[in-house]
């Protein structure tokens, strides 16, 4: 039976200069710092836009160790001084990375029984309870079938504290330069980049060990071969999942969009005819599979990009011609957009390609603008995207494209700018 999960609680990013990264995701992507665990050895800082929760970590030189070689832990955060990193502390990795997507569990315990039952999963900490004064927490790491990935599985309901035990406060003071203009509100979806071939091994993984389920994102997909894209240069495989929610009990809550904003699972996979690409690229700086870019949901893109533009934000710019040619134009001035603001910020339009099951639901109302940043660690790893739906579930094969040309293109200016130095 695959283990119950109720939503993702964070998502953990390992790096060498905490505060560098943690710099750019306040001052540049608007995110506020609310919790902060600092130790002697240990320093991770939790920052939220909406529902959505990064916790960054310093990035340990060497393999941590600590009380997960016993079977069952109770401690105090205290007693966790130790441990540079809790709460997902296996994360070892030559460099910066996006290390662990958290998910809340009703019961730790009897998620990792059932994942133990499956024997698919290397477990790195066993179920352990951390407490402090405002209550306790259960929480239990495992490797993921993506790389680097661990999921840290978390039991929060016992604990009235702000975020974590172990964590303090931190006040809010003047940390955004312009809060009211940054409607990012949850975790949109979580692209992993993929080793060629290895697509297959992790659907199932996610499908039997928590119960995913595939989200077709085109009409004519294959179950077993995704949604290729093999012509004009570009290589790549897209498999998407989802979580349809459920609890424990059976009983789907009522409130869905409350407990679990739809945040799906992305594996990109590139394939050899056309070329090394962009995966190829993410999997070469990455020294491995992993998170390739998270989406981050916005309701209006346009003065998301605009806020995170002036404070510094750099995005991929389709070519100019993108924003020109009569169709697309036709396309963006339907949709009550101007296409001069959208290329300013290099802002895509498309329609999904998935089958809609409201049938009420006419193409032109399924609009997906999208943007994507350039690298938040260095070149060719780990980026974000700005996302706004209006009426679209999936992804847009035009925009999947327009993407893959932009970072094609500025891939091929930064090499040729390199054999001319
Ligand atoms: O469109 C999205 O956000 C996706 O997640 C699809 C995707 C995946 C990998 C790429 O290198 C480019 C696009």
């Amino acid at each position: 039976m695959a283990a119950y999960l109720k939503r993702l609680h964070h998502i953990s990013l390992h790096a060498s200069n905490v505060d560098k990264v943690v710099h750019e995701l306040v001052s540049r992507f608007q995110f506020n710092v609310f919790a902060a665990r600092l130790t002697d050895r240990a320093k991770q800082l939790a920052l939220r836009r909406g529902s959505a929760v990064f916790v960054v970590n310093e990035r340990p030189n060497e393999p941590v160790t600590g009380p997960q070689s016993r079977a069952w832990s109770s401690v105090t955060a205290r007693d966790h001084q130790d441990l540079k990193c809790l709460y997902g502390a296996h994360a070892h990795y030559p460099v910066d990375t996006v290390s662990n997507v958290c998910f809340e569990v009703e019961s730790v315990e009897r998620a990792s029984r059932a994942l133990r039952d499956q024997g698919l999963c290397e477990f790195l900490q066993p179920p352990t309870e951390v407490r402090d004064a405002r209550g306790r927490v259960c929480f239990s790491v495992l490797r993921s079938a993506v790389g680097n990935v661990c999921h840290t599985l978390i039991d929060c309901s016992r604990y009235r504290g702000l975020f974590l035990p172990g964590f303090s406060a931190v006040e809010p003071g003047s940390q955004t330069a312009y809060p009211a203009h940054c409607p990012i509100s949850h975790f949109d979806h979580i692209t992993y980049a993929c080793p060629r071939g290895s697509t297959a091994h992790i659907t199932r993984w996610y499908q039997q060990n928590f119960g995913f389920q595939r989200f077709f994102i085109d009409r004519d997909e294959d179950e077993e071969e995704g949604y290729v894209l093999d012509h004009d240069g570009i290589g790549l495989r897209l498999t998407a999942l989802e979580y349809r929610e459920r609890s424990e009990s059976g009983i789907t809550p009522s409130s869905r969009d409350e407990e679990w904003p739809d945040c799906k699972f992305v594996i990109a996979e590139s394939l050899p005819e056309q070329g090394s690409n962009q995966v190829d690229s993410f999997l070469d700086q990455h020294r491995g599979a992993g998170v390739q870019h998270i989406g981050l949901y916005t309701d209006n893109i346009v003065t998301t990009a605009h806020t995170l533009r002036l404070a510094g934000v750099q995005f991929y710019s389709p070519p100019p011609a993108y924003y020109t040619e009569v169709g697309k134009q036709q396309e963006i001035l339907d949709a009550g957009l101007d296409p001069h603001t959208l290329s300013q910020y290099g802002i895509l339009l498309d329609t999904d390609v998935h089958t809609h099951t409201d049938s009420r639901i006419t193409p032109s109302q399924r609009l997906l603008l999208q943007v994507f940043t350039k690298p938040l660690f260095g070149d060719n790893s780990f980026f974000l995207e700005l996302i706004e739906r209006r009426g679209a579930s999936g992804f847009g094969e035009g925009n999947i494209r327009a993407l893959w040309r932009s970072v094609q293109n500025e891939e091929r200016e930064r090499r040729n700018r390199h054999t001319l130095r």
